[in-house]
Order: C-alpha cells, then structure tokens, then sequence
C-alpha cells in the first residue's frame, strides 16, 4: 500500500522531468507556428495554435503541481485534436499526422490509465492516423510555399520520431537498473551486504555441481563471533551491529569471485569455498581469524574473535550433512575455549 512519505517513483520523476522540457518546447514550438500560419495566410490554424499555447501552459501548470497524469491525457488530447485539425485543413503532404503517433505515446506513459484502456486509446488514435490518409486526402486549403511540403514532412517525421526513441530508450534504462537494484535487495542482507541464506542456496547447490563436474574439492565453512552476546550487553545494540558489519567486511575481504559468504543467521556466518582443499580452506580461514583478532573498533577496549568450523564437502553428501559437520566443528571450537578453527573428523 502506498505512503504518503514513501520515496517518489524515480521513473515518474523522470518522466514528469521530461515531459516538463517537451511541454515548454511545444508550448514555444506553437507560439512560432502562430506567426508561421500568419504568414503563410491560414489564419484558421494560427488560432488554433493560440489554443495549443493555452492548452501547454496550462499543462505546465498541471505538471508543477505534480498532476502527471491529468497533464499526459490533456497533452495527448492536444496534440490528437491539432493534428486531425491541421490534416482536416491542409491534407497529409505535411505528415503532421505523424503527431498522431506521439499522442498515443504519450498515453502509453500514463500508468493511472489502466493497460486495457490505454490499449483501446491508443489503437483508436492509430486508426485516426490511418483514416487521415484516406479521408483527407483533398484539403480545402492549399497553403502558400506549398512546394516545401516533402521537406515539411520530412521535419515532421523527424520531430516526433526522435524524443519517442529517446523516452523510451531512457524509460528503458532505468528499468533495467531498477530491477538490478531489486535483484541485490533480493539476494542481500541489509546490513552485512553479505548473501542471504534463501538467495544462497541456489548459488551453493550451483557451486557444489560445479566442484563434482570438475573433480575438484569444496569447504563448508561454520564462523560465528564469540560472546556476542557480552557485546551487545556490555556496548549496546548499535555498536553489536556496527561489530556485526565490520567483521563481515573482514570476512568479503578475505573471499574469492567464486567464494559464497553469507550470513547465516544474528552473529553467525556460512562460507562456501569452492575449489578449495581441506588444507587451503585452513589456512585461509587461520588467516580470517588472526584479521578479525587484530580488528580494533571505535570503542577502545572492544576486541571481538571468532570460531571457526571446516568440512569438507564431499560429492556424495548432501549440503545439509556437509553443514552439519561444519556445524559440529564449530561447536568443538567453541568447546576448546573459541578463538579458534576446527576441522570435522569426517573430513579428515
Ligand atoms: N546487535 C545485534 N545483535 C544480534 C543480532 N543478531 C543476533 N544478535 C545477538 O547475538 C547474541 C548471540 O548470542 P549467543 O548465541 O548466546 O552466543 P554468544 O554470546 O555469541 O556466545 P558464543 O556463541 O557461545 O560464543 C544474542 O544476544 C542476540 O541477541 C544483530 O543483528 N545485531
């Protein structure tokens, strides 16, 4: 459900931004036509473009009062109406009728209008722009510099075709960054940034398939902080997570591209390391302990160390029984007074 106080939609924003550079360019585009109109003697049109100026301002005024979708549909009645009138006068040798196609994009962009109305909208404005060819095509009024009207069409065609690419090239992008940003929110936890245990899963049955495809070894690794819990009695709450976040940034520190760091779940973390011995996993985990050890933090008397707990995950086993011999690992260094690493008989 929406919030008044929740973040604006950055494709609206941007949108809205958009249409404000399109409203006033239009808006100064008609007053010119105006004086075009005058001059070329079809009186008749430069009224309506007096109309048009009218209509673009106060659209204008609609988009500052963040009335987007007002602002669309009456922009997209504007240009539909004006681009009928304009053929309806002076036939389509001018491809004003091309402006057709910008209105029923325009009406695309209204995301309050529902997709089948929209739909319907659009096509009807299509069917105009189709008809303008058939039922236009004798204008009562044939226009001074009539000879310049390929090089009119011409203009037209490029006028409206260019900001259509260029909107929907930009709408694009930011879509596609958007759903990278959900992907990450997805696959991370919010304060480590490390994995999640859901979105981990299936990175860490990939990485187990592609260890026994290759024939080559990978470590499940079981960390957890020790007395964690005198942590946060002891500092409080916020520097607990504040030491939660700097251990995890200890921990990515020390993990290859190809490594899995997630965390597991409060102070408690899961490394996978794929193409990893027994042996190299020790010494890369003895490494990750002496770091976490010499860590200092903003309150000078906080030192924090962690227990580790190493097995190896063989191709035959489950990823639930690789845990659970990391697990107890875990738990036997934490039984030898913590501070320390742990390999699981079994993996021996
Ligand atoms: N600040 C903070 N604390 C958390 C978070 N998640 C879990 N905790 C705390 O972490 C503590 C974990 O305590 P225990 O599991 O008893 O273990 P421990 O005190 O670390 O002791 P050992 O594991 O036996 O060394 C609990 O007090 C939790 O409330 C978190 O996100 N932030």
């Amino acid at each position: 459900m929406d919030h008044p106080h929740k973040k604006p939609n950055e494709v609206e924003q941007l949108k809205s931004k958009l249409l404000m550079q399109v409203a006033w360019y239009c808006l100064f585009l008609h007053a010119m036509l105006i004086l075009i109109f005058l001059f070329v003697e079809v009186e008749l049109l430069a009224v309506f473009n007096v109309l048009s100026v009218a209509t673009w301002w106060f659209g204008i005024k609609l988009l500052q009062r963040d009335h987007l979708s007002l602002a669309l549909r009456i922009f997209s009645l504007e240009v539909t109406a004006h681009s009928i009138v304009v053929c309806v006068l002076i036939g389509t040798e001018y491809g004003f009728q091309f402006y057709l196609w910008a209105a029923s994009c325009l009406l695309l962009l209204d995301v309050q209008l529902k997709l089948k109305q929209a739909v319907i909208w659009c096509t009807t404005i299509i069917v105009l722009f189709a008809y303008t060819y058939v039922g236009f095509a004798h204008p009562p009024y044939v226009i001074a510099y009539h000879e310049y009207a390929p090089y009119i069409h011409f203009l037209n065609v490029v006028v409206c075709g260019i900001p259509m690419i260029y909107t929907i090239g930009l709408i694009r992008e930011i879509t596609i960054n958007q759903r990278k940003e959900l992907e990450t929110l997805a696959a991370h936890d919010s304060l480590t940034h490390l994995f999640n245990r859901r979105y981990a899963l299936g990175l860490i049955q990939r990485a187990q398939k592609s260890c026994a495809t290759q024939q080559t070894p990978i470590c499940v690794v079981m960390a957890d902080i020790d007395h964690f819990k005198r942590v946060n009695d002891r500092y409080g709450h916020e520097r607990g997570d504040e030491v939660i976040f700097r251990v995890s940034g200890q921990l990515k520190q020390h993990l290859n591209s190809a490594d899995i760091g997630v965390r597991w779940g409060g102070e408690e973390f899961l490394l996978v390391l794929p193409n990893c011995s027994l042996a190299e996993a020790q010494k890369r985990i003895e490494n990750i302990r002496q770091a976490v050890e010499a860590m200092s933090f903003n309150a000078d008397d906080l030192h924090v160390t962690m227990s580790f707990g190493i097995a190896l995950w063989r191709s035959t086993q489950s990823f639930e029984s690789a845990l659970k011999h990391a697990d107890i690992a875990l738990y036997n260094s934490k039984h030898k007074g913590r501070n320390t690493l742990t390999v699981a008989p079994e993996s021996v």
